[in-house]
Order: structure tokens, then sequence, then C-alpha cells
């Protein structure tokens, strides 16, 4: 059962499950903020789906793609709701409210080769002070695109100094270079650890598509400040 909201993309999907599992329902919505063509999709699909996605097209609206992961051994399950944001503000600006209610985590993405793109994290971050995303919510900032050495124009040193001024972890990665595949990983493991005493969505009808309910319930609930 797949479901791609106002997305031409081939996502990956949130499943449709008919029994109720209290480990299931144990989810975490997190966004993927960044400008256009920092490789959001790509790398979401990359942890979502465990390959570099070709072509990608650009998102429209946003695509969900979820992954369920185990921390300390296999003692605890979380499911992590990956919402891969647009980066076009003509295909953002009707979303802009749904993508940070009960928001759990975010992901600011620049690309290594574009200064713009790493010089827009602060109107990211100010867009997520606007919408009442609280300094307990985990944010964590990634630069993209590693693997074109020849390209770079991010030192590493300036995005450290500018994440550390956030208190922000700073992940530089290739959605890209497969080698850079358990390092995409550990930004998504980062973020679920550090969620993992949140508290999450519980699903309320775990027979209805997930899709619909966390769509419904961060309508309900507002933005998680937990
Ligand atoms: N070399 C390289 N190219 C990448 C990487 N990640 C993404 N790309 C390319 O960058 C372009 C944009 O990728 P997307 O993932 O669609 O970017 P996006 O941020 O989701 O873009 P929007 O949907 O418009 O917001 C595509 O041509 C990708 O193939 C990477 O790690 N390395």
């Amino acid at each position: 059962f797949h479901i791609s909201v106002f997305s031409r993309n081939d996502s990956l999907e949130l499943s449709c499950h008919h029994e109720y599992d209290p480990a299931k329902a144990r989810i975490f919505k997190i966004i993927v903020i960044g400008d256009s063509n920092v490789g959001k999709t790509c790398l979401t699909y990359r942890f979502c789906g465990g390959t570099f996605l070709k072509n990608p097209e650009a998102t429209i609206g946003v695509d969900f793609r979820e992954r369920t992961v185990e921390l300390d051994g296999e003692s605890i399950k979380v499911r992590l709701a990956i919402w891969d944001t647009a980066g076009q503000e003509r295909f953002r600006k009707s979303m802009v409210e749904h993508y940070y209610r009960s928001v759990h985590a975010v992901i600011f993405v620049y690309d290594v080769t574009s200064l713009t793109s790493f010089h827009s994290i602060p109107d990211w971050i100010e867009e997520c002070s606007r919408h009442s995303v609280g300094p307990l919510v985990p944010r964590i900032m990634v630069g993209n695109k590693c693997d074109l050495r020849d390209r770079r124009e991010v030192p590493t040193s300036a995005a450290q100094r500018f994440a550390d001024s956030y208190n922000f972890p700073l992940f530089e990665t290739s959605a890209k270079d497969p080698a850079e595949k358990e390092h995409v990983d550990a930004i998504f493991l980062t973020l679920a650890y550090r969620l993992k005493s949140h508290k999450p969505l519980r699903l309320k009808q775990p027979s209805v598509s997930n899709v619909t309910q966390l769509w419904n319930q961060s309508e309900d609930e507002g933005t998680c400040q937990c």
C-alpha cells in the first residue's frame, strides 16, 4: 500500500498495517528542510531505500518516507516518519504550516558546492522559529554532495563554526557516494537516539493509513515541545 502526497517522485511508502503493534506505533516526525536542489530527496531516499535515487524530480509539497530503526541492540524500535519538504517556494508555500505541526526533529540541508545554499540556512532556522519549533526539538545540519570535491564552496571550518554557534551537530556527507551510506544512516540514528526518550506520536487508529493519521493528528496536536 503505497502513498505519496503531492509528489511526482517514485517515493517510498508508509505502509498500512492492520494489526495493532504498540512498538510500531512509536513514531517520530522528522522534517528535512533546505534550498531546492541540495539533495533532500536523495538523502532521505538513501536512508529509507538504501540506494541513490537517479533523476529525482523537484518535490512538490512533501514526500513521505519511513524507516524503523532499532536502538540499543534490538531493545527499542522507533519509526522515523520523514517529511521530505519542497525547496522551491512555489511548491511549498501552501504546505509550510503542515511541515511544522507536531514535528519532533529538524534536519537542515545545504549543498557543500553551493555557498548560496549554506547562506540560506539562517533563513530556514528563522522559519522554524516562526513556527514555534522550540529549542528542545533536536536539530541537525547536513552538508551534502561531498563527493564533488573539486567543486566545494563551503569549507568545513566555516560550517562547523556556524553549527557550533547554534549547538547543532554537523554532518558532511554524500547521498550519491555508496561509501557514505552508513554515514547517512548515522545522521538519522543520531536523531533517533536523541528522540527515544521524547514523547512519540501515538497512532489513534492503527487500522487506518499512517499517512492519513499523521496528517490529521498534526492538525490536532500543534507543535510538539517535548
Ligand atoms: N553529486 C551529487 N549529486 C547529488 C547528491 N545528492 C543529490 N544530488 C543531485 O542533486 C540534484 C537535486 O537532488 P534532490 O534530492 O532532488 O534535491 P532536493 O533538495 O530534494 O530538491 P527540491 O525537491 O527541489 O527541494 C539531483 O540532480 C541529484 O542527483 C550527492 O550527494 N552528490
